[in-house]
């Protein structure tokens, strides 16, 4: 999947990422004082990672905890798809189980990116289904599939580099803040919009923090670093609270010491029970870190595996040789 995004990190240096940033010291801490929601930021003392565990058990919708990994939220099957003459996905069938760090790779022209958009709705599927939670979402738009709890990071657009990481938060797209963060905060009470906004902008806090980004909150977004960026957008798709998150390509122009932090996060939010699907390049880095690593190419599946399955295989290898590794 190619990556346009860094190259749009703006003429402004990146806020310097440093071992001071792993513990939240950035030129961006000198101005988190005069943020004019800073102040709103406790609500009731409970730390974010309580919240977000809260999430996760108080939804009984969500991340319902299967301990024995079989139950599937998402299923697709048969996918194809053609451009014209160019069949990019052809026959295409896998589940992802709860709970579980799924990767999707594959050489250059794989198909993985289109996969990838057949299942978050940016494509129509030639043929194929695609299922979550047991509901055949094939065909419904990115944001109907999003409030589903199916959600996918979004690189930071052009005019959002322009806005702070906190408004980027509050605007994350309305498909962004999905149906179930609003059923989780407000099961019943129809709050007044303040409210609404009081409970949006305490969640907002909540994921920042989670994503040691907070320090960061009144920094512009196109000042981040590429690896900061990446934590924005994570930090975006979890404000859905869903149930599966679709990673393209998240360690993608970022430095060695964030990536860890990011693996880090994705590894306590698949403690708590998120599912990921990871579309990446780096193959070591789906092979440390996955249960379950899917290959693809030319558009089919050639081998879906553990990674030590998948190492083992000649197939994957020969593909890989063959390919532009
Ligand atoms: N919109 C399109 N129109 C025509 N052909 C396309 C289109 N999108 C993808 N393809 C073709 O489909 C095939 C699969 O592409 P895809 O981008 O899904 O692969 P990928 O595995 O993500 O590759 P990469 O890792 O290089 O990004 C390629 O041959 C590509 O040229």
């Amino acid at each position: 999947m190619s990556e346009t995004d860094e190259s749009a990190a703006g003429e402004s240096p990146p806020v310097e990422e440093t071992a001071a940033d792993a513990d939240g010291e950035t030129a961006a801490d000198v101005d988190e004082g005069a943020s004019p929601t800073a102040g709103d930021r406790s609500v009731d003392g409970s730390s974010p990672d309580a919240d977000l565990t809260a999430l996760v058990e108080d939804d009984p919708d969500t991340h319902a905890g299967d301990d024995d990994g079989r139950y599937a939220p998402l299923e697709v099957e048969g996918l194809r798809k053609e451009f014209g003459g160019i069949t990019a996905v052809d026959d295409v069938s896998f589940d992802v189980e709860e709970g579980t760090l799924t990767g999707l790779i594959g050489p250059n022209g794989a198909g993985k990116s289109t996969t990838f958009n057949l299942i978050t709705g940016m494509l129509d599927p030639t043929e194929g289904t695609v299922r979550f939670n047991g509901e055949d979402i094939t065909g419904l738009q990115p944001h109907e599939i999003a409030n589903r709890g199916l959600a996918r990071t979004f690189q930071i657009a052009r005019e959002l580099e322009e806005m702070t990481v906190l408004e980027n938060m509050m605007l994350a797209p309305k498909g962004q803040i999905g149906e179930s963060l609003w059923r989780s905060i407000m099961p019943v009470t129809r709050g007044s919009v303040r409210e609404q906004e009081t409970e949006q902008l305490e969640r907002v806090w909540e994921v920042l923090d989670f994503f040691e980004i907070d320090h960061l909150a009144d920094e512009y977004a196109g000042n981040l670093s590429g690896g900061q960026r990446k934590l924005l957008e994570m930090a975006r798709a979890l404000l859905t609270d869903p149930d599966v998150l679709l990673l393209d390509e998240p360690f993608a122009g970022v430095n060695p010491t964030l990536e860890k932090r990011l693996l880090e996060h994705i590894h306590e939010l698949r403690e708590r029970g998120y599912t990921f699907l990871i579309v990446e390049h780096d193959m070591d880095l789906i092979m440390n870190n996955c249960e379950r690593v899917i290959v693809m190419h030319q558009g089919r599946i050639l081998k879906d595996g553990t990674p030590a399955e998948i190492k083992e295989s000649e197939e994957v290898i020969e593909a890989y040789l063959g390919g532009e590794v």
